[in-house]
């Protein structure tokens, strides 16, 4: 019998968790710089948290049950996770809270017609306790930075509002709402034409169709659309956030799209999504938004406490830097072999690997564990690129050899 990983599931080989840590290590040094703290929370999730902003749904979650009888989910994102710790564990912090994350999720997905439950990695950070656009502007401006830590152009940011969205959507029956949505969404102008609205909905489908591309553009056209006072508060508070990113950041790239509705639901800000065509691949990189609700839903008193966060994939940041050949393809090779040349050199051989690790942090020194020639010794550490040998004889003398290096 042959033992399968579970449907879905993944290991990682020394060489994929290398490569992985190359993508962690660069975003984790920018989450570091700009001041924010990891957090780890529970893989596992009772379901009500999993489900209470409202934006999961239950068949996407891999559920188990435990003793106590209690429903649990494999955490499908963080945000959930992050926002009931934050106000249940972390209540008397001082905000604003600067977190991120690197971990596995795990999502039900129904591809071939099957139920599959894949595991996903992703990193990413959550601001808690600001709102406004000066938070707004620090986790787009981060998520610059990791773009350009991993050497990722060109990208560009896909910027939507999911309250402007929801507003907009709402001027159509209920039960068309969602219709609209998905047609709007797909630019799918055969089914706004086919839908049962009055020719002035439809003009208004159509209208927002376009409401996505450059800017000033999209901007000016929404409101040419005669929005209400909050409504067009909340798109001129998306003009001062776009000059300001523009501002900070020349050559940022913005796409407005006002049509952009996340897959988890939320949103009640700004939403986005960062797409990468770097080395002739176009890959949806991460994505993330406001949600200035979500942490009331855990609060003991219902207090709302803002925040914003994105999430990076990746399985898509690693896809994307494999054809742009800039992940390392070797595992780190060892600087040293230290070989006992007898039985009796064993005690000496482990002391000198010992003093050679401790003469400095990053060096990496094995043991030959016997039973090879010395041929086979010296073809095992050039296949293993390993710099030099140390040959050690039982009277403690020791010869060091250098292999170059090929
Ligand atoms: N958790 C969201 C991304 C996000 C982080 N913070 C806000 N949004 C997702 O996985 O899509």
């Amino acid at each position: 019998m042959v033992y399968q990983p579970a449907t879905g599931a993944r290991d990682l080989l020394p060489l994929d968790v290398t490569q992985k840590g190359w993508i962690e290590d660069r975003l984790q040094q920018v989450f570091h710089r700009w001041g924010y703290h990891r957090i780890i929370t529970s893989t596992l999730e009772r379901m009500d948290t999993l489900m209470a902003g409202g934006a999961i749904e239950r068949s996407t979650v891999i559920q188990l049950q435990n003793a106590e009888d209690e429903e649990l989910g494999l955490r499908p994102e963080l945000t959930a996770s992050i926002a009931r710790t934050a106000v249940t564990r972390m209540a008397n912090v001082r905000y604003p809270q600067r977190l991120y994350y690197n971990t596995n999720v795990f999502q039900r997905t129904r591809e071939y017609k099957q139920n599959r439950q894949h595991e996903y990695y992703q990193a990413g950070v959550e601001l808690l306790g600001s709102s406004g656009i000066l938070a707004d502007a620090e986790v787009l401006l981060l998520l610059a930075d990791c773009l350009q830590a991993l050497s990722l152009s060109p990208w560009y940011i896909i910027l939507g509002e999911a309250e402007i969205t929801r507003s907009l959507l709402k001027a159509f029956p209920v039960h068309l709402q969602d219709k609209v949505r998905i047609a709007i969404s797909h630019l799918d102008r055969i089914t706004i034409d086919t839908l049962p609205l009055s020719d002035e909905l439809r003009e208004r489908a159509i209208i927002m169709l376009d409401l996505r591309g450059n800017p000033e553009q999209v901007l000016q056209k929404v409101t040419s659309m005669g929005l209400d006072q909050p409504l067009q508060a909340a798109v001129n508070n998306l003009q001062s956030l776009i000059e300001l990113l523009k501002s900070s950041r020349p050559g940022i790239e913005i796409i407005l799209d006002l049509s952009l509705i996340q897959t988890f639901d939320y949103y009640t800000g700004i939403v986005f999504e960062v797409v990468s065509d770097a080395c002739g691949q176009t890959r949806v990189l991460g994505r993330g938004g406001r949600y200035d609700r979500l942490l009331g839903l855990y609060h003991p008193q219902g207090e709302n406490i803002p925040g914003i966060g994105f999430a990076l994939f990746l399985e898509d940041l690693y896809q994307i830097l494999l054809s742009c050949q800039q992940l390392p393809q070797a595992i780190p090779a060892s600087d040293w072999l230290v070989v006992p040349e007898s039985n009796s050199a064993y005690t000496v051989a482990f002391t000198y690997a010992q003093k050679l690790r401790d003469s400095n942090e990053v060096v990496r020194v094995e043991i030959d564990l016997g039973g090879t020639d010395f041929q086979a010794i010296q073809q095992y550490a050039r296949d293993r690129s390993i710099s030099q040998i140390a040959w050690v004889k039982a009277d403690g003398s020791i010869t060091i050899e250098s292999l170059v290096k090929n």
